[in-house]
């Protein structure tokens, strides 16, 4: 039977144990049992994420027979903060191999930060964060926003453009026509605002 589970990753701080601990409760509320495996390596220890990276690696073993004591199928993992380990470092990739084989059924849920979605700048920097995780994990892949109840009535409405983004008319309304050294990168801006507006039209098939 394959046993089904969730990487929870994100920036550091961006609210990833509360979303485990939060759906802990859920499932317990609606009598399910869950299990939650904490793969933060202890932050205070490791500020290297290669450093992490390996740590976590020489304890896949561990992991492993861990899990196969668990008996729920339905696990969540609460992933490191350092975004480099999703993107940069093959550690991730490799956990995803290893979940695979012991025939788990694996998605990425990748939080975000609300307070960082409400500009266009910090939305492109997030928005490429997870769009670079999801190529590199190769699962399917939901981004969540955290921290909605600290927004303000205004940024609540900002945020509602953000959902279905016209992304070059976001970043063109950033940039001060004025500014004449904003205006050398308006121009990089519009590329990406383009490049990731095309990617999103793209059909995965297969
Ligand atoms: N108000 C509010 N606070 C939140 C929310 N989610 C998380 N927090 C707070 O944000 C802080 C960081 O949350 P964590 O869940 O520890 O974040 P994390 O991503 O696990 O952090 P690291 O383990 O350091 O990577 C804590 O003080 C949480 O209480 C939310 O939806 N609303």
């Amino acid at each position: 039977m394959p046993r089904y589970g969730q990487l929870v990753m994100g920036p550091a701080g961006s609210g990833k144990s509360t979303y485990c601990s939060n759906m802990f409760r859920h499932c317990e509320n609606i009598r399910r049992t869950i299990h939650v495996v904490n793969l933060d390596p202890a932050a205070e220890h490791f500020d290297y994420p290669v450093l992490a990276g390996r740590y976590f690696a020489q304890n896949f073993d561990w992991l492993q027979e861990e899990l196969d004591e668990v008996e729920d199928d339905y696990i969540l993992f609460d992933c490191p903060g350092q975004v480099e380990l999703y993107t940069h470092v093959p550690v991730m990739k490799q956990l995803v191999e290893m979940l695979h084989k012991m025939d788990f059924r694996i998605c990425g849920v990748f939080i975000i930060d609300s307070q960082f979605m409400i500009e266009a700048s910090k939305f492109v920097s997030g928005m490429l964060t997870a769009l670079s995780t999801m190529v590199n994990l190769e699962i399917p892949h939901v981004n969540i926003m955290s921290k909605l109840d600290l927004l303000s009535k205004k940024a609540k409405k900002d945020l509602e453009r953000y959902l279905e983004p016209e992304l070059p008319v976001l970043l063109n309304e950033e940039f001060d026509d004025e500014n004449k050294s904003n205006q050398k990168f308006k121009k990089l801006n519009a590329s990406i605002a383009t490049m990731v507006s095309n990617a999103s039209l793209f059909d995965v098939k297969g």
